[in-house]
Parts: C-alpha cells; structure tokens; sequence
C-alpha cells in the first residue's frame, strides 16, 4: 500500500514543530516569504530545524526570491529541501537550487482554465532544467501566492503526474480522505486546514488531518507508486 507523505507547511511555533512529528508528519514548511503572515525569520527556522528529529525533512518556502537570498537563508537555516512557490521561472529556480545546493519542488498555481497537459509540460520542462528538481506541487492560484485554503479541480491532474506529485490547496480533515482516494497523489501539502490562527496550529486538527490522509491510503486501489521517469 502506498503510504501519502505529509508535509505540514507554515509553522513558527516549537509546540506545532513537536506536535507535527508526534502525529508522524514527513515534512515541516517555513515560510521565507516576508509577505506572509506565516513568515519566520531564518534566525527562528533555524531554532526549529534543531528540534527536529532525523528523517523528518525541513522544508524551506520561497516566492521570488533571489538566487543569492535563497542560498543566504540556507546558510542559517539549514533546510532540507526548497520550495519555490512564486513566479520564478525553471531557470531562476535551477540557479537558486545549485547555489543553495538543495533539491527542490517547484509550485504550479492551477486556475480554473489549466489543462492536464500544461501541467505535464510544466514537470517535464522543469525536471529537464535541472537535476536538483524533485517534483511539482500543486496549489490553488491565488493572488497571495498560497496559504489560502482554496481547493482546485483535482480533476485536472493527469494520473501519470498525480503519483509524484505533492497534492495542496484547501486540503483539510473534512476532505483529506476523499482527496487521498481521488488524486493518489506522492505528498500532500496542508497549512490552513490545521490551524487555529495563521501560523498558528492546532495539534488536534493536525492529529486527525494526518489520520484522515492514512484512511485515504486505506481505500481499496492503493497500489505501490514508484517514479518510472
Ligand atoms: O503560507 C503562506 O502564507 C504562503 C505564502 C506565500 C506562498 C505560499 C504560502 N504557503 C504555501 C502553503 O502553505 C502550501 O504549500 C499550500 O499553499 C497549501 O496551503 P493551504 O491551502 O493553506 O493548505
């Protein structure tokens, strides 16, 4: 059976930090995005990455940073992996990876007109801009960026990319199970649906997101996924 990774995004508190790892979470996200009301400094990041236990990765969450900042705020705060969540082009992310040497994910931002073959052509294009590249996370198009808690047509995702894809946007307890059966996707991503406030988050909802994603790995069809490509 394939076992949903799960990442939680957008954590500024150690109590969030230690109530994701205790509830089995894979993944943790800072958001380096001064914008964001979820912002952390790398100073405060770098604090929490020192809690963590090993095998949970640190994930650090840019928009249109540059290559120079982003390798910066590695070096103070030492995640695992980048997240690219702007505007930045396969180029800019593949320049800020390797001066950073980190690998990445790269966000598309689906709007209701996207097709399954834009975001097919977005994985290859990207995967062939670099080696670092690690996979495509999909998100809901905001003017904010992310973070919203808006759901997208899961519809859309073609099949041969959802098995390596991080699945986000608007995922929560009510919809994790559903959204887990549907999609069968690699990873999910939530942030919203498991806070109490921005930034904020609550460890009971965590507990019963995390849950609801492993009773969506339960329901029948959910062979082994492996990357072929
Ligand atoms: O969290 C933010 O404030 C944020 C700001 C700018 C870009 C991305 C941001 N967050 C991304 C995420 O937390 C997730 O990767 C994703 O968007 C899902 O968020 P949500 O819909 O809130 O679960």
């Amino acid at each position: 059976m394939h076992r949903t990774r799960i990442k939680i995004c957008g954590l500024t508190r150690e109590e969030d930090v230690a109530a994701a790892v205790a509830a089995g979470a894979d993944a943790i996200g800072f958001v380096f995005y001064p914008k964001s009301p979820r912002y952390v400094t790398p100073q405060r990041a770098a604090e929490l990455i020192a809690a963590l236990p090993p095998f949970v990765t640190a994930v650090g969450l840019f928009v249109n940073a540059s290559a120079e900042e982003v390798a910066e705020i590695v070096r103070v705060a030492p995640v695992g992996l980048l997240q690219f969540h702007g505007d930045e082009t396969a180029g800019q992310c593949a320049l800020a990876a390797a001066a950073a040497n980190r690998p990445f994910v790269r966000a598309f931002r689906v709007k209701p007109s996207t097709t399954g073959t834009e975001l097919l052509e977005y994985d290859a294009h990207s995967r062939a801009s670099s080696s670092l590249f690690n996979g495509v996370l999909l998100d809901t198009f905001v003017d904010a960026y992310g973070g919203a808690g808006k759901v997208f047509d899961w519809s859309v995702i073609p099949k041969e990319l959802a098995h390596r894809a991080v699945l986000s946007g608007g995922l929560s307890v009510q919809n994790a199970t559903g959204a887990v059966a549907q999609v069968r996707p690699w990873a999910v991503d939530v942030s919203s649906g498991v806070e109490a406030a921005k930034g904020i988050k609550d460890a009971g909802l965590i507990a019963q997101f995390i849950a609801a994603v492993r009773a969506g790995d339960a329901t029948p069809g959910n062979g082994v996924q492996v990357r072929t490509d």
